[in-house]
C-alpha cells in the first residue's frame, strides 16, 4: 500500500467509525426521546392557558396536537368535517379544531372571513400543502399572501368576467349539443353509463377550448372514459397524506421525474401537469389569434416575467381544468338525477322553458326562469364543488363575532386562520329547513328567486378568495340543464342508482359518497 492509499484507508476508517457511533442503537433512541419530549411540551403548551387561542372552546385533544386532525382525514380518509360538524353541536358556533385553526358553523359570520379584495386575507399553508408539488403549488389558487394573490388573479379574472362569458356561450352551447348527441346515440343500444363521465368530458373540452384555444377531445373520443377527472382523482386521492405528511410533500418534488415508475394514474396527471398543459399553452401563445386566455395573457403583459414563465403558466391551465371540471360535472349530475327521480321536477324545468328551442338557447335568457333557478340553486346547496372547509388569515385586523342570539361575542385574534365548510352552512337547519331533502322551491318567494338566501350559499366560496369560473360554471350549467330537460330526460331512465350515490359521506377535498365519487347511472330507452 502507497501512502496515498493508506490516507485514504485512514480517512475511510475514521468516517465509519464515527459514523457508528453517532448512530449507534442508543444515540437514535436518544434522539427519538428528545424529539418526543419535545412534541409533548408542545402539546401541553397548546393546551394551556398560555395559548392565545385557550378561551376558544372544543376538545382538547385536538387541540393538543395535529394528529387528532391526522387522523380523521388521512387515517379514515377525510372524514374531518363531520368531526368539525358534531364539535359544533356541542361547544357552539366558534370551535378550536388544531393547535392553530378555529371554524365556524354561522352563515351569518361569512362575509368577516371571506371578505373581499379591500380587507387582507391570506391563505394557510397548512391547508394548502394538500396540492403537493409541481407548477400546481405556484398558481394563484395555492398562494399565501393576499398581495401576490391579487396580482395572480386579477391578472386572469377579466378572462372569466360574465361578459367575456356571454360571448362565449355559443361555443357552450355547441359543445353541449354535442355532447347530448353522444349521450343519445353511445347509449342508444340501452348500454348504461354514468352520465358524471359525460359531463366531465364536457367541462374539460369547453375549459380547453376557451383557455389553449382547443379542446382536449373527450366528447369526440369513443366513449367516455378516461377523461381528465379520471386522472385528476390520483391528486385527489394524495391529498391528505401530502398534508400531513412532510416526507411525502418532498418526495413528491422528485414525481415528475419518477412519474414513469409510478401507478397509471399517477403518471398520467404529471404527464397532464408537466407536458401536455404546457404543450397547449406554448401552442396558444404562438397562434395568439386562436390562442385565448393564455395567449392574451401573455400579450397583455399583465404579469412580471417572473410570473409568466411555462411551469407557471401550467399550473394556471392544469389547475383550471382541475377546478373547472369534477365540480361542475358534479352539479350537472345531481340536476340530472332530481329530473329522473322526480318526473314532476322535471315537468315544471318544462313548464319554465316554454317558447325556448334547445338551438337558439341563451344562458341570460334561462337565467330568468325562477324555478330553473332554483333547481340550480338546490343542486349547488347539496353538491357544493369544494366539501372540504377553507381557511383565511386575517393578518391585520381582529374579527369581532357576535352570534344572531346576542348571547355569544368572541374576539379572534389577528393572524389565526379560521374557515368554514359548506357542507356544515348548507344544512343549517334555520336558513335551510330540511336540509337533507331536495326542495328547490324553498328558493323561491312568491313564485319568485330569494336573491337574499342564496347570498349564504359557499359553493363558489366568498370574497376575494372566491370561484374565478363562476359565470363559466353557471353558463355551462343553465345550458346544459336546459338542453338535458328537452332532449335527454324524455328518452332517459335511472339505472341501479339510489340517492346514496349522491349522498356526502366523506371528502377528498370534493365530496364523495359512501362508493366514492357520485355517480349517476341511467340508460336510454
Ligand atoms: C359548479 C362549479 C364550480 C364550483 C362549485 C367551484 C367552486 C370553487 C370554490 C369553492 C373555490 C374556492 C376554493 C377555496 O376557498 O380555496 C374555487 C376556486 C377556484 N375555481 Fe372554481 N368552482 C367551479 C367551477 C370552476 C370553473 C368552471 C373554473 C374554470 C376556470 C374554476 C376555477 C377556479 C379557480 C382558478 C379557483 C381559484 C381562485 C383563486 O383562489 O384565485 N372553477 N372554485
Amino acid at each position: 500500500m502507497d501512502k496515498a492509499e493508506v490516507a485514504t484507508t485512514s480517512v475511510v476508517r475514521l468516517v465509519l467509525d464515527n459514523f457508528t457511533n453517532i448512530f449507534s442503537l442508543s444515540a437514535l433512541f436518544t434522539l427519538i426521546g428528545v424529539w418526543v419530549s419535545y412534541r409533548v411540551l408542545v402539546a401541553l403548551y397548546n393546551i394551556s392557558p398560555f395559548h392565545p387561542l385557550a378561551r376558544f372552546p372544543g376538545p382538547k385533544i385536538a387541540a393538543a396536537s395535529y394528529l387528532y386532525e391526522a387522523y380523521y382525514d388521512w387515517i379514515l380518509v377525510g372524514r374531518y368535517g363531520r368531526r368539525i360538524r358534531a364539535m359544533h353541536e356541542k361547544y357552539g358556533p366558534i370551535v378550536r379544531i388544531n393547535p392553530d385553526e378555529l371554524h365556524c358553523s354561522d352563515p351569518h359570520f361569512t362575509d368577516e372571513i371571506y371578505a373581499g379584495p379591500g380587507r387582507i386575507r391570506d391563505k394557510w399553508q397548512h391547508q394548502l400543502n394538500t396540492g403537493g408539488a409541481g407548477p400546481v403549488s405556484v398558481t394563484g389558487f395555492s398562494t399565501v399572501p393576499h398581495e401576490l394573490h391579487r396580482l395572480r388573479k386579477s391578472a386572469l379574472s377579466h378572462f372569466f368576467s360574465r361578459q367575456q362569458m356571454i360571448k362565449l356561450e355559443g361555443e357552450v352551447l355547441d359543445f353541449a349539443q354535442l355532447t347530448v348527441d353522444k349521450m343519445l346515440q353511445e347509449s342508444a343500444g340501452g348500454d348504461p353509463f354514468d352520465v358524471k363521465e359525460a359531463f366531465n368530458c364536457f367541462t374539460a373540452d369547453v375549459i380547453s377550448q376557451y383557455a389553449f384555444g382547443e379542446p382536449m377531445g373527450f366528447i369526440a373520443q369513443a366513449g367516455w372514459e378516461p377523461n381528465f377527472a379520471t386522472w385528476a382523482m390520483a391528486f385527489f386521492k394524495s391529498a391528505y397524506m401530502m398534508r400531513y405528511n412532510a416526507v411525502g410533500r418532498t418526495l413528491a418534488q422528485a414525481i415528475p421525474v419518477m412519474a414513469d415508475y409510478l401507478g397509471e394514474d399517477v403518471r398520467n396527471v404529471m404527464r397532464q401537469m408537466t407536458v401536455v398543459i404546457p404543450g397547449y399553452i406554448q401552442k396558444a401563445v404562438d397562434n395568439p389569434d386562436n390562442g385565448r386566455v393564455f395567449a392574451d395573457l401573455v400579450q397583455s403583459k399583465m404579469l412580471p416575467p417572473e410570473e409568466m414563465t411555462m411551469y407557471r403558466l401550467s399550473g394556471e391551465g392544469f389547475n383550471f381544468l382541475l377546478a373547472g371540471t369534477e365540480t361542475t360535472a358534479a352539479t350537472l349530475t345531481v340536476v340530472t338525477y332530481w329530473m329522473l327521480a322526480r318526473p314532476a321536477i322535471h315537468r315544471r324545468v318544462m313548464e319554465d322553458l316554454q317558447g325556448l328551442t334547445p338551438s337558439t338557447l341563451k344562458w341570460t335568457e334561462l337565467e330568468q326562469r325562477p324555478y330553473l333557478w332554483a333547481v340550480i340553486q338546490e343542486s349547488l346547496r347539496m353538491m357544493p364543488g369544494v366539501s372540504h372547509r377553507s381557511a383565511r388569515i386575517a393578518r391585520e385586523e381582529d374579527l369581532v363575532y357576535r352570534s344572531q342570539d346576542g348571547k355569544t361575542e368572541m374576539v379572534i385574534p389577528r393572524g389565526t386562520p379560521i374557515g368554514m365548510t359548506s357542507i356544515i352552512n348548507h344544512w343549517d337547519k334555520d336558513l335551510f329547513p330540511n336540509p337533507d331533502e331536495f326542495i328547490p322551491d324553498r328558493w323561491l318567494v312568491d313564485g319568485l328567486p330569494n336573491y337574499k338566501l342564496q347570498k349564504f350559499l359557499l359553493s363558489f366560496g366568498k370574497g376575494s378568495r372566491s370561484c374565478i369560473g363562476e359565470n363559466l360554471a353557471y353558463c355551462e350549467v343553465y345550458l346544459m340543464t336546459a338542453l338535458l330537460a328537452m332532449r335527454f330526460i324524455p328518452r332517459a331512465r335511472l339505472y341501479e342508482t339510489t340517492l346514496d350515490d349522491l349522498t356526502y359521506d366523506h371528502d377528498l377535498i370534493v365530496l364523495q359518497t359512501k362508493k366514492g365519487s357520485i355517480s349517476v347511472r341511467v340508460k336510454v330507452e
